[in-house]
């Protein structure tokens, strides 16, 4: 089994390379393995190398060492390889991606990752390119993308930077007029006409530096979780934002005049403006926007002390 560590030394606020290259050694060294370690050059590079060490027909292993863009470009470049598995150690500033499974201290662990288990999870296809987490339209679409600047500022850590992103941005265009198609595992479809805050598909839960946006969403059930919500008058916003971020809106009454669920396999976004879609936090303009389920995709290393996300009890 072949052990190939990706790092990217410009994600979070400061270069870990050296101290994490030492630990990852050492640990290796005590089961006589020599592992691969590979430094992004540029964005995008991760994707190639991830790539690189899955074309090779043996088994294995590659670490994303970074926040959720590199999970993200080490994601796409192993995707579809059964002989690659995918692990992540998050030194990013959100790591949103690994709170679906556990405590970030649990994936920083390398022995807990080395006694880890593969289990398969599912992906997100979109017109742009696949994600694995959580991909939205509208509003907090727009707040990832300005977060994207602030998160690197000293001082400012990635929930943070959300929240002051969050803030420039409800100063601006709040809401987008979108037709919205639902596709269901039945085969059946519906379509949603108005006027949304934003539109979000859910494969993990968390986002935004620790927005538990998809709070029921089951990583592995062939499925994403869609959730809407309309837009509300601006009185209610602060009052909104905290229960959207604890994950309440599901169940919150507060949500129950702006609140569209559902769960399905594909969705269709048309929005009569040019709107941000955010793919894992990668962000571009667009006027209308399509998620698939890419069931069982990708080969997921789960540390030791990690556990995949069930659906809750009581959730439908
Ligand atoms: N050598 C490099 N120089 C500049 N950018 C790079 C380099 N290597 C990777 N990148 C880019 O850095 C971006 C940010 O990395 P990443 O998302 O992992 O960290 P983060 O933004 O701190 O964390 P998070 O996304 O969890 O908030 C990635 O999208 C990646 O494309």
């Amino acid at each position: 089994m072949r052990n190939v560590y990706i790092i990217n030394p410009k994600a979070g606020k400061h270069d870990h390379t050296v101290q994490f290259m030492e630990r990852i050694r050492a640990v290796h060294a005590t089961h006589e393995e020599e592992p691969e370690i590979y430094l992004t050059q540029r964005a995008g590079h991760g994707e190639e190398l991830a790539r690189a060490a899955a074309e090779k027909d043996d088994a294995v292993r590659i670490w994303a060492v970074g926040g959720d863009g590199t999970v993200l470009e080490v994601v796409r470049g192993a995707e579809f390889h059964k002989n690659a598995a995918v692990g992540v150690y998050p030194c990013g500033s959100g790591n949103d991606f690994v709170r679906s499974f556990g405590k970030r201290e649990v994936f920083l662990n390398p022995e807990n990752q080395l006694a880890g288990k593969t289990v398969s999870i599912d992906m997100i296809r979109t017109q742009h390119g696949d994600a694995v987490n959580i991909c939205s339209v509208g509003f907090d679409a727009k707040v990832a993308a300005e977060m994207n600047y602030y998160k690197h500022l000293p001082f400012v850590s990635g929930e943070l930077a959300y929240t002051i992103s969050l803030a420039k941005c409800f100063l601006g265009h709040l809401a987008d007029k979108m037709t919205v198609m639902f596709y269901y595992a039945d085969g059946t479809k519906e379509t949603v006409t108005g006027e949304f805050l934003f539109t979000l598909a859910g494969n993990g839960r968390w986002y935004g530096g620790g927005y538990c946006g998809a709070p029921n969403s089951v990583i592995d059930d062939g499925l994403l979780d869609f959730v809407l919500i309309r837009k509300p008058a601006y009185s209610r916003i602060p009052g909104l934002v905290p229960k959207y971020k604890r994950g309440e809106h599901l169940s919150n009454p507060a949500f129950s005049d702006l609140l569209v669920y559902r769960r399905g396999v594909k969705i269709e976004i048309q929005s009569e403006n040019e709107v941000v879609s955010n793919m894992d936090g990668l962000c571009i303009k667009v006027k209308s926007e399509e998620y698939n389920i890419l069931p069982h995709a990708l080969n997921f290393i789960l540390p030791r002390g990690a556990a995949l996300p069930k659906e809750p009890k009581n959730a439908r």
